[in-house]
């Protein structure tokens, strides 16, 4: 029987531990189905900073989340073994450094079987987090919810930054070219070389637009068929929100998806092969009134929640 969450009608919320939905820690239970990880880095930014202190950001803001997800009828900590594994120590002066760090650990979690869901941080993460996966499926399919493309090639000459991620991944040949999409793009580009640019590594793109004009079920089911039956990897970027539902954000964009239509496009993920996911870019400084911190701790809870629905249906 896995470990839960504490139960909040007899501590109250706001007495309990300090875990992501007051779970318990990795070292309480002998393994873990499911890891939540912080990665407090931000040094891959290129406008506002305070990303590192996402992590704990949104696990203070989780701790209104409940065992019981009706939207998919799964009891999301009760089906697998989900633990807060803490925080990664990583070099905030050395990106190299930093990726390095993060794809070892991505690797141990791997070797124990346990699927990652990483807290970020930048988007920079998610190039050593796809590493890790694609060392131990091959070249995976991406879902990939934001605003921006993060198929820039460098800034300052850095390959290695949160707006660049997708490029070295597809580069690297991580990607499968074939099943790989964004959800969300919208805003102004540098040229329109970037939408044929980001084509060529691998991308569909289903716009933030798109949304006002198609019926979301619809564009679950184009996600979906992109996707396919290979591995998944979902990589959230809090940005693809409308500042508006997350204003706690570095380089926000008007014009975005409401949290009910991103929480709806992630319960549309059920029956994909999910093997691992990331929720970056939740700048706290910014935040108002925890509204980002809040919505992504939703966010977070939907992709357990798939998770859970996956393997109950095992
Ligand atoms: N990954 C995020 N959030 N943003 C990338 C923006 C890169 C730019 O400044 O053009
Ligand atoms: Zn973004
Ligand atoms: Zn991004």
């Amino acid at each position: 029987m896995p470990i839960g969450p504490v139960d909040n009608t007899r501590i109250p919320r706001y007495a309990g531990p300090p875990t992501f939905a007051q779970l318990p820690r990795a070292d309480q239970v002998e393994r873990a189905d499911v890891a939540v990880l912080g990665v407090p880095f931000d040094s891959g930014v290129s406008y506002r900073p305070g990303a590192r202190f996402g992590p704990s950001h949104i696990r203070a803001a989780s701790k209104l989340l409940r065992p019981y997800n009706p939207a998919l009828d799964v009891a999301p900590f009760a089906a697998q073994q989900v633990v807060d594994a803490g925080d990664l120590a990583v070099n905030p002066f050395d990106i190299s450094e930093a990726v390095a760090t993060i794809e070892a650990a991505a690797r141990a979690f791997a070797e124990q079987n346990t699927t990652l869901l990483t807290l970020g941080g930048d988007h920079t993460i998610a190039l050593p987090l796809l590493r890790a996966a694609h060392a131990s499926h091959g070249p995976i399919g991406v879902v990939h919810f934001d605003a921006h493309l993060d198929t820039w090639d460098t800034y300052f000459g850095e390959p290695t930054t949160h707006g660049t991620p997708f490029r070295r991944a597809s580069e690297e040949g991580l990607l499968d070219p074939g099943r790989c999409l964004h959800v969300g793009i919208r805003g102004p580009l540098y040229t329109a070389e970037d939408l044929t640019d980001d084509g060529v590594l691998g991308f569909q793109v289903i716009r933030s637009d798109d949304f006002e004009t198609t019926p979301v079920a619809e564009l679950v089911g184009r996600a979906r068929r992109r996707l396919g039956d290979g591995p998944v990897y979902v990589s959230v970027d809090i940005d693809v929100l409308d500042p508006a539902h997350a204003p706690g954000t570095g380089t926000p964009e008007a014009g975005g998806l409401t949290s009910r239509e991103l929480l709806h496009v992630l319960r549309g993920l059920v029956g994909l092969d999910l093997v691992g996911a990331d929720l970056v870019e939740v700048s706290p400084p910014y935040d108002h009134a925890e509204i980002t911190g809040i919505a992504a701790a939703h966010v977070a809870y939907e992709l357990l929640s798939v998770l859970a629905a996956n393997r109950a249906a095992q």
